[in-house]
């Protein structure tokens, strides 16, 4: 066998998912069982279910009050009540008792007029069957309660329990063998003794044992496989003996000590090796000795994803049943988020509330990062033959937690600030079910999705070469018809980032084009840019003299990166960013970043406490010391 696997042609999702459910076995080789009601929830029934007895088994008071004879009561009326004897025409009775033979219908206690304790008036009539559960009402004997193939739920036991039935004959399991494999991972119990340099924790197997109970299967975690050819060649043979479906974690790329595609062409058939999805790329579908085998990519997101989007089915399908759908909602896309062609992408997203208008916004896409899954409210998928979502377009979101629950999120979509992503931080220490999700788009573009509704507030940091002022005129000139308040945020040293101990002796940014070193720029429309091109202006340089002039970044973390990484000499951005990486910072300007809110979110009780922490000393303090920050004015409002 070859050391290092290269992909086999990629399939679509769908390509994939048929050819491995066609390839399935019967769901016949499940086998059914018969299990107390009380333990079955969740489990599938293996045969058509009747009732054994009817439910109520009698006719039975449905109220407290007195049992009659409907028609000796007709008649009754304000003007000409009637008089019944207790014990005879009128037989007390409680909620749920059987009705007295001869009797049927139930008065209820606070519509009697007690004459003495041998006598009872009524002032109305009742009619037949008032106030009575009639025998079988809810189930008649021998009516089909559930059909096979049916999931129960705990109402259903309820009414299995009633109909008679105190075990019920249902599927068994599906059996998932889960092993987790690598050389780098360690068992959650081991790290707790301490981690090893190189090694990481193995959790995957886990998420994935909880999602196969989640769908109603039985999973089985293996211990870990290192990555050994031979060795992980023993464990599948033992595995898909035992086993309705086997999970093989990692080893399912193309490095040199990915076993998995390889080792399932060798032992069995290889039906895919790659999906056009992401994450969940790599995925390894196949059969040995008939046993469905899925290797499942390493990465934690990717995991997840992959085994949701094709084990979540092949489960249903195993069980002849249909697993219930996650929650789905449209809402509009706070940005443009671009996505590769060809690729269906899955995007973590957070929901806010705009106006009334469900907004979302990406999270970071990094598959390595489980907390992109768990900070998620909702999965937006962008198709495979689709560039990426525009602001503004609705898409659909899948929903990963209770649709009451989406509305924490405070939407900020503007110029990247690294005091805004503490001020988040803070946000969450605070009040943990709230959220602050920021897009970097850049200051202008912040104001646009401000005016589109697509925001709640926008950071902005845009000078006004014309008055020396920042934002108010950018405001009145493209936010015309939108209320919007303006809360002053902290004052910023912009500068140049260069490499520590400043090499090429940078002061200004005239040196940096008479030098001719290489510069990393910002996007047109962020503030840092409208800067830039203010500046080169007023020096009279043109910005054709400035090599790397049209190479971008959209943050200043990016550009502190692409200085730090030698990619360029020299970027223009704020000091926090070079220091975050330990860059030296020669500042030229000061420059005014400010919040610009929607007018109705101002006056909410989210921003109300995201307005606190801004005004706290704590956090001014822990602005301050990011360094190259000026908190004197935080949180004044100035429009
Ligand atoms: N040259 C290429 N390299 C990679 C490609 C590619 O197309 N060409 N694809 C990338 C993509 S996409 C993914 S996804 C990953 C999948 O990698 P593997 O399935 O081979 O998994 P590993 O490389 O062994 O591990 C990846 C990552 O995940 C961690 N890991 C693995 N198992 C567990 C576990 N049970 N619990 C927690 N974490 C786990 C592992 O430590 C690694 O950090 O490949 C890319 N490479
Ligand atoms: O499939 Mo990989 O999951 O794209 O990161």
């Amino acid at each position: 066998m070859k050391e290092r696997r290269i992909y086999l042609r990629m399939k679509s999702l769908d390509e994939a998912r048929n050819l491995f459910l066609r390839a399935l076995p019967d769901r016949k080789i499940l086998k059914t069982e018969e299990i107390p009601v009380s333990e079955a929830r969740g489990r599938v029934t293996a045969d058509p279910i009747f009732a054994r007895l009817s439910s109520p088994p009698f006719n039975a008071a449905a109220m407290d009050g007195v049992a009659v004879r409907a028609e000796e009561t007709f008649g009754a009326s304000e003007t000409t009540p009637l008089i019944l004897r207790l014990g005879e025409e009128a037989i007390f009775v409680n909620t749920g008792e059987p009705l007295p033979s001869g009797k049927n219908a139930v008065i209820m206690v606070e519509h009697l007029h007690f004459v003495d304790e041998e006598r009872v008036e009524i002032r109305s009539p009742a009619y037949p069957w008032q106030h009575v559960r009639k025998v079988g009402e809810d189930i008649v004997s021998g009516e089909l309660l559930f059909t096979e193939g049916h999931r129960l739920t705990p109402w259903d036991l309820g009414a299995l329990l009633a109909a008679g039935h105190i075990r019920v004959r249902v599927r068994q399991r599906p059996r998932v063998t889960i092993i987790p494999t690598g050389d780098e991972l360690l068992s959650p119990e081991e790290a707790q003794k301490g981690l090893p340099p190189g090694k990481v924790i193995e959790f995957n197997s886990q998420m994935l044992a909880a999602m196969v109970e989640e769908w109603g299967g039985q999973a089985e975690i293996w211990p870990l496989v290192p990555d050994d050819l031979k060795a992980l060649r023993k464990t599948i043979s033992k595995a898909v003996k035992t086993c309705h479906l086997l999970v093989i974690i990692a080893g399912s790329s193309a490095g040199s000590r990915d076993f998995t595609a390889g080792l399932v062409e060798e032992m069995g058939e290889l039906l895919v090796h790659g999906v056009t999805i992401m994450p969940g790329k790599p995925v390894v579908l196949g059969l040995i000795e008939k046993t469905p085998v899925m290797g499942i990519p390493g990465y934690p997101v990717s995991a997840v994803v992959a085994f949701e989007v094709l084990g979540r089915q092949a489960i249903q399908s195993l069980l002849g049943t249909r697993l219930p759908e996650r929650v789905r909602l449209r809402a509009f896309s706070g940005r443009k988020i671009p996505s590769r062609l060809g690729i269906e992408e899955f995007i973590r997203v957070k929901v806010g509330e705009v106006s009334g208008k469900r907004v979302f916004l990406p999270l970071k896409r990094g598959a390595g990062a489980i907390t992109t899954l768990t900070r998620a409210d909702g999965l937006v998928r962008i198709p495979a033959d689709s560039e990426g979502v525009l602001a503004g377009e609705g898409m659909e979101v899948e929903l990963l937690r209770p649709e009451k629950d989406l509305g924490h999120c405070i939407l900020a979509v503007g110029s990247h600030d690294l005091a805004l992503e503490l001020l988040g931080q803070f946000l969450r220490r605070h009040y943990p079910e709230m959220e602050l999700s920021s897009a970097h788009v850049g200051s202008l573009s912040g104001l646009m999705a401000l005016r589109d509704g697509l925001a709640h507030l926008a950071g902005s940091h845009l000078f006004d070469p014309q008055s020396g002022t920042f934002n108010l005129p950018y405001i009145e000139k493209y936010l015309p018809q939108t209320p919007v308040r303006v809360v002053h945020f902290a004052s910023r040293s912009q500068g140049l980032i260069v490499p520590p101990g400043n090499p090429r002796g940078i002061r200004s940014l005239k040196d940096v084009a008479q030098k001719g070193l290489t510069f990393i720029n910002r996007q047109p429309g962020s503030g840092t840019r409208v800067l830039l091109d203010y500046h080169l202006q007023d020096l009279g340089i043109n910005p054709g003299e400035i090599k790397g002039y049209d190479q971008e970044e959209t943050t200043h973390l990016g550009v502190a990166v692409a200085v730090a990484t030698g990619q360029a000499e020299v970027g223009l951005g704020i000091m926090a960013a070079a220091r975050a990486l330990g860059l030296d910072f020669i500042p030229l300007f000061e420059e005014r970043y400010d919040l610009v809110v929607r007018k109705e979110f101002f006056e909410s009780r989210l921003f109300k406490r995201l307005y606190k922490i801004l005004k706290s000393p704590e956090f001014a303090k822990a602005v301050s010391a990011l360094g190259g920050y000026g908190v004197k004015e935080m949180g004044d409002i100035i429009l």
